[in-house]
């Protein structure tokens, strides 16, 4: 079964330097006569992808090819400019590290809070939260805010948070290159076992070795298109020869 679809997705961005674009500046451009359009980047490039229920998706390419974007519009973060994406089932998507904490609240505050913003109830998060600590070996750090644990703790939090309620789809972005190798373990077990139950994992990593461990289908993103996808080991290669050669 068709789990998530995309049909020419692409998405264009002002590029950085439009950051620092604000109404007065605009405002005063135009009456000035030198008024010019925010300049745009295509960061997607009408990307079309199936991926199947049960598929673990490994997704590399170099820095800015569009990776967390592509997970940030199958998690519906961002909306495409132009095409369709369709996802069926619970998504936990475990994107920019710490984004849904707030960091001046305890871990124990957080878990509820991440809970709800994923559709639990309060209640229910309450009920979760001794296995949530338990698996990201954060027992002793319940009450303490977000702001004081390390980032490999907070990544430890977060995935925790995020296989503890079952998604259908699973979306890790670097996630598991945080976290040291005795967590690295339990994650990929973890993985595993949401994989033989059927759920669809999708993985964002620099670790080739780690997404030829953990992935069956890679997809290798260039500046926003999809250059290669197939089995993993031909991906990691073809993405590891084209490296050389440049
Ligand atoms: N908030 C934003 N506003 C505008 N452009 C952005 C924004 N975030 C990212 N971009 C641009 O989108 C492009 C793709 O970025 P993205 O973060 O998806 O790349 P990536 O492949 O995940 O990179 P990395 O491996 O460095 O994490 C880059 O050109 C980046 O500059």
């Amino acid at each position: 079964m068709e789990v998530i679809r995309l049909d020419k997705v692409s998405l264009w961005r002002r590029t950085q330097e439009e950051f620092s674009y604000d109404l007065k500046k605009t405002i005063l451009s135009i009456l000035e006569g030198k008024y010019r359009r925010p300049a745009k980047k295509l960061v997607l490039d009408q990307i079309d992808l199936v991926i199947e229920q049960g598929a673990k998706i490994g997704i590399i390419g170099a820095n800015g090819s569009g990776k967390s974007t592509l997970l940030k519009i199958i998690s519906g973060i961002l909306q495409p400019t132009s095409g369709t994406v369709r996802v069926r089932g619970k998504i936990a998507p475990l994107i920019e590290l710490g984004a849904g904490f707030d960091p001046e609240i305890s871990v124990m505050d957080n878990i509820q809070l991440y809970g709800v913003l994923l559709g639990f109830s309060r209640a229910e998060m309450r009920h979760r939260a001794k296995s949530i600590l338990e698996f990201a070996e954060l027992e002793d750090y319940a009450l303490v805010p977000v702001k004081g644990l390390s980032s490999g703790m907070v990544a430890r939090l977060g995935f925790s948070i995020a296989t503890d309620i079952q998604p259908d789809i699973l979306i890790l972005d670097e996630v598991l290159s945080v976290g040291d190798e005795n967590f690295k373990n339990k994650c990929k077990q973890r993985i595993n076992k949401f994989w033989d139950e059927g759920a669809t994992v999708l993985v964002v990593s620099h670790d080739l070795d780690l997404i030829k461990q953990s992935c069956g289908w890679v997809v290798w993103l260039d500046k926003g298109n999809i250059r290669f996808a197939g089995k993993a080991d031909a991906t990691v290669n073809c993405y590891l020869n084209a490296l050389k050669s440049i």
